[in-house]
This record gives C-alpha cells, structure tokens and sequence, in this order.
C-alpha cells in the first residue's frame, strides 16, 4: 500500500490542470451501455475509479477502446453479452449501481449487486429502486443481488424522488431514455455532473428537457447513437486544490476551474479571507492574510457540497476563531476528524456537527486515510503543518484524484509518494 511523505510549511505557487470530474465520466461510461454505436469520452481522468467501471463495463460484453493510449480519450461499444454486475466489482465501487437503469432499458433485466454501505454512511438504494418500478420493473432482492426485469419494456411515469439523490436521478434519466412515452422525474437533483450527462444523452438522440432544474423530462425514444462528448472539469478537485491555495498561504491558478460550479464553495472561501477571481480558462485563488472561521453545512447542489466537506475542515482548523460544520447529506462523513485532532487541530463533534476551534499551527503526525475526501483533507494540513506527515492507504485518495504528488510538488510542496 502506498504512502505519502509531506514536509509542511511551504507556499504553494503555480498553476495546476485541473482534470475530467470523476462524477461526471463514471455516469458518461455507464451511458455507453444505452447504444450499440460508439460513445467516445475526452477528458476521462485518469483515476482508479474510472479503471474499476472500465473493467464493470467490460465483463458486461462491451469494449472500453483507450483511443490516445493515455487514458484520456475512451470509446465505449459494442454488444452487451451479460447483464450481471459481480459483488466483488460493485464492492469497490458505488457509482456501479448505475449500470441497473440502463441495462434494463437495453436489455430488459438486470442482476446487480446490492452496493452496501462504505465508510460515510449506509448509503440505501431505495430511490433507484422504487423509481425503476414506477417504471414498470419487477424488482426482487436475492442473495444480495438486485433481480429487475422488464420483459415488456419500461414505460414512462411521473416519479417523485423525496430526497433529490444524484445516483437515483442519474438511474432514472437513464432508464427513461428508452422507456415509452414520457417520464418525469420531480426533485431531481441539481448537480453539474447531471447537466453534463444530460447534455451527453441529448446529443446521443435522447429527448431530455428541464437540465439544471429540479424537473427532468424525457420523451423516451426507440434508441440512442453513437457521440462524442467531452468531460466536464472536475469542480471538487479544483475546490480541493483552491484550499491547497489558502490553507498554504499561496496562489493557484486552477486551469479549467469554474465558479458558476463552486459557487457555495467560493462563498465560503471569500468569507474566510480567501480571494478568488475567474480568469477566462482559470480560477485564480489566493491567500494573503489570516484565515477567518467560517460556519458551513453540507446540502445538495447549489448547496455547500458534502464532497467538499473534509477539505474545508482542514483549512478551518487554522483559521481564527471558531467555526461549525454541519454534514446533513451523509451520517458518517466525519472521519477525518480523529487524524485532524493527531496534528493539533480541536475539533469536538456533537451528532451532524463538529466544532472546530481554530490553532496557530499544525504538526506533522502519521495518519491514515478513511475515505477519498478525508485522504486530501490530511494532505491539506500535512502541508500546513510543520513536521513530517505520513499517510497511509493513499488507495483511498486514487481513486478520485490524478498525479497528486506531481500537481503539488510543481506547485512547490514537498510530497513524496513511497511504494511499498
Ligand atoms: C459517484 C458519485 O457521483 N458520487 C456522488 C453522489 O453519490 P450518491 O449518488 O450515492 O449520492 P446521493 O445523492 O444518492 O445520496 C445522498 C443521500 O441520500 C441517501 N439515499 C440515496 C439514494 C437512495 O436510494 N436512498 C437514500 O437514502 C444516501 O444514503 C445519502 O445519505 O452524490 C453525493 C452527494 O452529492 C456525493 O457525495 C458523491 O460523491
Ligand atoms: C463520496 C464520493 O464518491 P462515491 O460516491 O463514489 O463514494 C466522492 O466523490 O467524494
């Protein structure tokens, strides 16, 4: 398993690409499933999630071409030739619950794993699967599988989600797409990554109105064609790194970052002394004077982005005064509070909030990564911090973010990722 060694207290100066947003391209993969013709995805970052739905999408039959043979230009095609999702791939992944929608519009039944919880929280798959009933899929559970059919094909209907869940409306949309007549999909979620998929699916033949509101509509059509669509940037990573700006004292220009996408995150950062400018291609982001605590709490997009939670808290530990974070999307999101604590930061956590008062300095301390967030909040003070930091089970941090070690260290970090 590999490690990461951080010596702390450097200025981070630079400028940092920021990739295809993992949210997006696992849910543009899945989309391919929806054709026989040939999807082809620029911008696909080159991470270990992306590598894990490749493999899901390939024992379904179909071929992942790496058109560039670099990782970033990937064409989806061909025949499905099984419609069963193994435990051992949807285990390591939660996105591959996605796949259930599509392979019962294509097919008309499916065989899923049921993803279970993970570390932030249990993570039920109830929406998805009463949304695709209301569809008209006969779903039973077996074993730990998702048994769905639809013999007869989906028809559409009006589906009111009672929480706008991103994975259930992004099932839902796709499901739709080849259902007959029209389907509605009501609180849907808001979350770039949906628009992006729905701007995917649109130029595919799909029939989809209403992106970025809170009402999806498709007119289900017979069958989608081939496209070529390019990945959004991945606004958590340009968040991510636009805190590397600030808890460092530096400046960052975060190239292909968008504010219109981290508008509550820019907020944040603005309030707590941070500045933030778009350029025309960049999002600049500086620090120059002390760093105020700020209050936050997690919701669904427009909101504060639970993804971004982990990092932000980082960067509160050392700002002046007291700060409250309030998760209200995921009931165990706040792992990364212990590893804090063991580099000096004071965080105390009462139910769905933690306090966090805020410290002069940090210092360096082995620590071990929970999740893929709370991974990049221990990089985040490991390079405030003063000392050496190392972390562990960097696996986690793979998943979601590409060449982290090399877009810091060009940016004037110390950080060094030893093999074992
Ligand atoms: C691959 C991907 O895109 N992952 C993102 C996606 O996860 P994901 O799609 O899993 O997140 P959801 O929006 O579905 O989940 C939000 C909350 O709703 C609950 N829920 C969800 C579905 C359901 O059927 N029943 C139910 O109770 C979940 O347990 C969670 O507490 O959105 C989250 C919320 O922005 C992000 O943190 C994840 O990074
Ligand atoms: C929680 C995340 O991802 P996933 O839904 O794949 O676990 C994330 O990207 O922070």
């Amino acid at each position: 398993m590999d490690r990461f060694i951080i010596h702390g207290g450097h200025r981070l100066r630079g400028d940092i690409v920021i990739g295809g947003a993992k949210n997006a391209a696992l849910k543009l993969l899945v989309a391919g499933l929806l054709t026989s013709e040939r999807l082809v995805l620029r911008n696909v970052p080159r991470i270990a999630d992306i590598t894990t739905m490749r493999r899901l999408l390939e024992q379904h039959g179909v071929t992942v071409e790496d058109i560039e043979g670099d990782g970033g230009t990937l064409a989806v095609g061909g025949s499905i030739t099984n419609t069963v999702a193994p435990y051992d791939i949807v285990s390591q992944m939660r996105a591959s619950i996605l796949v259930l929608g599509p392979l019962l519009a294509r097919c008309g039944e499916a065989r899923v794993s049921l993803p279970g919880g993970c570390a932030i929280g249990t993570r039920p798959v109830d929406m998805h699967l009463k949304g695709l009933e209301a569809l008209g899929a006969e779903i039973s559970l077996e074993g730990g599988y998702i048994n769905a059919r639809a013999p007869r094909g989906l028809v559409g209907d009006r589906i009111v989600l009672p929480f706008a869940s991103v994975g259930a409306t992004e099932n839902l949309l796709m499901a739709s797409c080849l259902a007959r007549g029209r389907t509605e999909i009501i609180n849907a979620a808001r979350e770039p990554e949906i628009a992006d998929l729905v701007a995917c699916l649109n130029s595919m033949g799909a029939r989809i109105t209403g992106s970025g509101s809170g009402t999806l509509t498709i007119e289900g059509v017979e069958a989608l064609h081939g496209t070529t669509h390019s990945v959004m940037p991945d606004r958590i990573e340009c968040g991510t790194y636009a805190c590397a700006a600030a808890i460092t004292g530096g400046e960052l220009r975060l190239i292909g970052g968008r504010a219109d996408h981290l508008g509550a995150v820019v907020r944040a950062l603005e309030e707590a002394g941070v500045e933030v400018f778009q350029e025309d291609d960049a999002l600049r982001v500086r620090r120059t004077g002390a760093l105020r605590g700020v209050d936050i709490m997690t919701e669904p997009y427009p909101g504060f982005p639970t993804d971004m939670q982990a990092q932000f808290m980082a960067l509160l530990s050392v700002a002046e005064g007291a700060s409250m974070v309030t998760e209200t999307i995921f009931e165990n999101r706040f792992m990364h509070v212990p590893e804090l604590n063991r580099m000096g930061a004071r965080i105390n956590v009462h139910g769905s909030s933690a306090i966090i008062r805020g410290v002069h300095s940090l210092s360096g301390a082995p620590v071990m990564a929970t999740d893929l967030r709370a991974s990049f909040s221990l990089i985040l003070a490991g390079l405030a911090a003063h000392g050496e930091t190392i972390l562990s089970r960097v696996y986690h941090l793979d998943r979601g973010y590409e060449a982290v070690e090399r877009k810091l260290a060009q940016c004037g970090a110390q950080i060094e990722r030893v093999r074992d």
